[in-house]
């Protein structure tokens, strides 16, 4: 027997359209939507198991957030949310789909380093995963393999220009890698820093005994984050494929991907809150508080920030991920006390993406309809999971959030539910607020309080990039 499940009175917000409509939910999935009052929502309103009364509210698509690191080793330790902790931040923060970053270390193969990521979300997620693959290795062997991930639905893989010794790729090994990705489909991800220069400066930043968090900031150059933007597009136009840009926090990388797209290339950008929100005045705070700010790239200087809004606006940036990587204050950041190279690199964020968009709308930097767009229904473009995820349309998996445009709150490590002993924006004001959770059609938050459970998520493979033009 079918179980129904009706949304009445709210207003529909997906990235095409806003609508005063009724949503039917039937099996996990969308079924129909229908006009408030309408002879079709009056006779759901009949036959439905259960009624979910969102007046006043908007009914949006769950998140989509496509750069999370659950369990991610770094620097000598894991990032502290698990897939079962992390996933459950994110319900509550309304992203129901998460796409996180299997690690191929190097000697291994991206098998190995695959089938270990799906042991580790397997049976302990509380939303839908899916996996990119970082490449650390990229040789004949494993650019060979890039064929069987994507046609096993792991469509895009990561590439680093910074890490040496640890992630880094060089310009031959990207080349090659970017071939295979135009061959198979695969869309190449680029963490875009010049590394063999920041390692320089950050040997010699340390050797003069600047070694406070807020050195992370300045040796990681702007230049060096456009140097590295530029030639991943370049090479990636030798290569005749697509790339998509992780993580853009400076202006002169932005301009790099404007002059990209200008010339028609597909040339993508993500940015992420903490480069929105955030600046190096949070690296400089004093008695190491920087430390918790710190990740790569790096925070930049607030007069950025106009750019990235301005980049969202346009197009030129299609998507805004968390890229959350939590590493607690104490007894991991502090790692680093003394030589900020080895505070780990990483923010929380997974469960505060959708509220703190939100705000941007509320503070005129996008409107309500482009807020869905890069937080659902682009990511879920770009990563082949549209429109199965990323919106609310017949057939669409029931992937739906009951948000309080109304609702205020103060974000705090205090009442977040991600597993860190900070928050990155602790005391900050939102005005709105997630209330109820759908995931396959099941309340996984309900009314502020989780009701769903680790194993409820499930693995989502992918088809390859959709945004292409
Ligand atoms: N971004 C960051 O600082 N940590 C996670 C790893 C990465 O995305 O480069
Ligand atoms: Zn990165
Ligand atoms: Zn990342």
């Amino acid at each position: 027997m079918s179980n129904r499940t009706l949304i009445r009175g709210g207003l529909v917000i997906t990235a095409a359209d806003e609508t005063h409509a009724d949503v039917l939910v039937e099996d996990g999935r969308i079924a129909a939507l229908a006009a408030h009052g309408s002879t079709a929502a009056e006779s759901w309103a009949e036959a439905a198991d259960r009624t979910v009364d969102a007046t006043g509210k908007y009914v949006i698509p769950g998140g989509v957030d496509a750069h999370t690191h659950m369990e991610l080793p770094f620097g000598g330790t894991f990032a502290s949310d698990t897939f079962e902790t992390g996933t459950r931040a994110a319900a509550w923060g309304g992203t129901t789909t998460i796409v996180d970053f299997a690690v191929q270390s190097v000697g291994q193969s991206l098998r190995e380093g695959l089938d270990a990521w799906y042991a580790k979300a397997d049976g302990n997620c509380a939303v839908d995963y899916a996996f990119h693959m970082i490449m650390a290795d990229v040789n004949e062997s494993s650019l060979k393999e890039m064929d069987l991930l994507v046609e096993e639905g792991v469509t895009s893989f990561k590439l680093f220009m910074a890490y040496p010794g640890v992630f880094y790729s060089d310009d031959g090994q990207i080349l090659r890698a970017m071939q295979r990705g135009s061959a198979n489909g695969g869309l190449i991800m680029m963490h875009a820093e010049n590394g063999i220069a920041i390692d320089v400066l950050v040997e010699q930043a340390l050797a003069r005994g600047e070694t406070d968090p807020r050195y992370h900031g300045e040796v990681r150059k702007v230049l060096l984050e456009a140097e590295a933007t530029h030639r991943a597009i370049q090479l990636a136009r030798v290569a005749g494929a697509p790339v998509y840009v992780v993580h853009v926090s400076a202006e002169e990388a932005v301009a790099e991907l404007v002059a990209a797209r200008d010339k028609g290339l597909n040339v993508f950008g993500e940015t992420c809150p903490q480069y929105l929100f955030l600046s190096t005045d949070n690296l400089a705070e004093p008695d190491f508080e920087g430390a918790k700010y710190v990740c790569s790239t790096p925070l930049r200087p607030k007069e950025h920030q106009a750019a990235l809004w301005r980049g969202l606006r346009t197009n030129d940036l299609q998507v805004v991920s968390t890229d959350h990587c939590p590493f607690c204050f104490s007894g991991q950041k502090e790692l680093g006390r003394g030589d900020f190279s080895k505070i780990p690199n990483g923010l929380p964020g997974v469960e505060n993406r959708m509220d703190l968009l939100h705000q941007a709308v509320l503070d005129g930097h996008i409107s309500r309809r482009r807020w869905i767009e890069i937080a659902c229904a682009s990511p879920a473009r770009m990563f082949g999971l549209y429109p199965k995820k990323g919106t609310i349309s017949p057939g669409a998996d029931a992937d739906i959030v009951i948000y309080d445009p109304g609702a205020t709150q103060v974000l705090s490590a205090g009442t977040h539910h991600m597993n860190v002993d900070y928050s990155a924006y602790e005391g900050k004001r939102i005005t709105g607020q997630v209330e109820t959770v759908l995931s396959r059609g099941e309340t996984v938050i309900d009314r502020r309080e989780f009701t769903g459970r680790a194993g409820h998520g499930v693995y989502t493979p992918r088809s390859t990039c959709q945004y292409l033009s």
